[in-house]
């Protein structure tokens, strides 16, 4: 056996996933791991004695408690995904037709057994002697500071894997229906809520969304860049990125309210421009939890109103911004048992940040050189450098990605912090915007978001409502139908390849948050040349014409310069 076979070998059988039948490396594409993967292999599982023999490996988990079943794939989730070699193991383990998925994957958590990962809140930036942590079962939104908090994991026991490990175990879960690893956020269970039983799970099959190959955009319209990319995160259960927060924090309320914790909580309420409300009410309506939304009254788009109404969500529109909605739902849960799901409370950050994962994992594991986030109340920027971080730490890859965070020029409160050279930070009243889901001028996260920033050497852009506007549209002229605040990330993308920050062959993706059937009336208004002082560049309107043949014929042949019959 070579020595990275070998090493494989030893990992495999350690793992609570990897059961002895799938000893060797997933038949994916990283079976042919490299000289560095296999050495970080062995360093990680140092202290173990006899490496190479897995029978020691075995005999040391069953002393530490660990129950591993070295029978059959039965006894493990992924093991039949990892080994392409076992199929007639896999037909045997297979769910009996009297259960359905859930109960299948109660039966092999059990089975599976302690394995030491663990997560907890702790004050976000604590110092390093702080002692202040609380357990994900508590309802707590803030630090004894006042402060924000952040999920923190217990690396060490993360630790005892290799990188390679993670990585094969993460591919090997790609796109299965075994409950709950299908969802593109629980095949990371093990770095989200690794201790949630998966029955308390409330997923949709959310994230392992589109990345998108901008060849034209790229081409045609920024010099040539033949390496952009635009992660589709709205292409997903209600449209938006909000999906892949929304299952985590809903499925740990879900565990709260459910034996044996059964906890008092009346229902889930956010304040929001739209996405995370109706993020919020689909994944409540398929847990039967009730839902409770504040929205900005005529600030948000039609679709994403009717998204709650239709799920049965208790949808209060009121007469202020989103800021003022946010106020009130944080006096409101303060008061009520209604939990809070916006993203102060991190948990949501920890199903977000899956998405940095997922774009790693595209790349085969590559690290980009660019992200560019679109950004509002800024957890999502925090949530991007949690993923990518949280992969280098765990070296399943060996740098992060430069970030940035664009802002509509309307509501720029961090924009102009990063200007000021992070001087104090002010909020701003925000005015009315085409990216209405970002018109925030108070964000919560802005602390996280100028940590991510100054972690990454990242930047701040700004776009205006016309540079957002076309940048949209043009995107969409490319075979994309962008919403208006992946168009501020894509104008934070032509200014910076305008000055030369982005070169050419930089590896780049923009982040498109949500999809654009969402905002239709935003694409309808500038098609219609109907904005006023926006030249709308790239509108392009239905020509009304006439029934008969000669008028059809008419407008094609002027359309398409082409003359007929020669
Ligand atoms: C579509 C869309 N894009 C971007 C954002 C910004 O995300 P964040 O608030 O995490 O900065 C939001 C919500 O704020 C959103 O709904
Ligand atoms: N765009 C968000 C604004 C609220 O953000 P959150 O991440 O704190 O919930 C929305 O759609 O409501």
């Amino acid at each position: 056996m070579s020595a990275t076979a070998a090493t494989m070998a030893a990992a495999a059988v350690s793992s609570p996933f990897f059961s002895s039948s799938s000893a060797s490396p997933p038949s994916s594409r990283h079976s042919v791991l490299s000289f560095k993967d296999n050495a970080r292999g062995i360093t990680a599982l140092n202290g173990f004695p006899r490496l190479r023999n897995p029978n020691a490996l075995l005999l040391r988990h069953r002393r530490h408690g660990a129950q591993i079943s070295c029978s059959s794939t039965a006894s493990d989730p992924t093991a039949a995904a990892a080994s392409g070699s076992n199929q007639q193991q896999q037909h045997k383990s297979r769910r009996p037709a009297d259960e359905n998925i859930r109960e299948e994957a109660c039966r092999r958590d059990v089975a599976s057994g302690s394995h030491g990962f663990s997560a907890c809140y702790v004050p976000f930036n604590a110092p390093a002697d702080s002692t202040e942590t609380y357990s994900l079962d508590d309802v707590v939104y803030r630090s004894r500071s006042g402060g924000l908090l952040d999920v923190q994991h217990n690396m060490a026991a993360l630790k005892r894997y290799p990188g390679s490990y993670w990585r094969a175990l993460f591919d090997s879960r790609v796109g299965r229906t075994t409950w709950p690893y299908g969802s593109g956020v629980w095949s990371k269970k093990e770095f989200v809520l690794p201790e949630i039983e998966p029955d308390h799970i409330v997923s949709l099959f959310e994230g392992n969304s589109n990345l998108f190959w901008a060849e034209r955009l790229g081409r045609d319209h920024l010099g040539g860049m033949p390496d952009l990319w635009v992660k589709h995160c709205g292409i997903s259960h209600t449209g938006s990125f909000k999906d892949l927060g929304m299952t985590v924090l809903v499925s740990q309320v879900n565990r709260l309210r459910r034996a044996p914790l059964n906890r008092p909580i009346a229902g889930v309420g956010c304040a929001s421009t739209g996405d995370t409300s109706a993020a919020l009410s689909a994944y409540c309506a398929a847990a039967g939890i009730p839902a409770i939304v504040f929205l900005p009254a005529d600030r948000i788009s039609l679709a994403q109103l009717v998204q709650p109404i239709a799920n049965g969500a208790t949808v209060l529109s009121i007469d202020t911004d989103f800021d003022g909605c946010m106020r009130l739902i944080r006096e409101v849960t303060a008061e009520l048992p209604i939990y809070l799901a916006n993203s102060l409370n991190s948990l949501r950050l920890e199903g977000q940040k899956t998405a940095a994962i997922e774009i790693l994992q595209q790349f085969d594991w590559e690290v980009p050189d660019w992200v560019i986030v679109p950004g509002g109340n800024l957890g999502n920027i925090y949530a991007f450098y949690k993923g990518f971080e949280m992969c280098r730490e765990l070296e399943l890859v060996d740098r992060v990605p430069r970030l940035v965070c664009a802002q509509a020029a309307n509501a720029n409160p961090l924009y102009l912090h990063y200007k000021s050279g992070w001087a104090d930070f002010k909020p701003v009243v925000a005015a009315d915007t085409f990216a209405s889901a970002i018109q925030i001028g108070d964000p919560v996260s802005i602390g996280r978001a100028v940590f991510a920033l100054k972690a990454t050497d990242g930047i701040v852009e700004e776009a205006t409502e016309e540079e957002l506007m076309d940048a949209m549209s043009l995107a969409d002229r490319t075979g994309m139908f962008a919403c208006p605040h992946t168009g501020v990330a894509l104008s934070a993308l032509f200014k910076l390849r305008e000055r030369g920050v982005i070169g050419t062959n930089d590896r780049t993706i923009v982040v498109s948050t949500a999809h654009g059937l969402k905002f239709t009336q935003s694409k309808v208004d500038y098609h219609s040349n109907e904005i006023a002082d926006m030249a709308c560049r790239y509108a392009n309107p239905p020509v009304n014409v006439k029934a008969n043949f000669g008028a059809v014929m008419d407008v094609l042949k002027k359309k398409l310069d082409v003359k007929i019959g020669l």
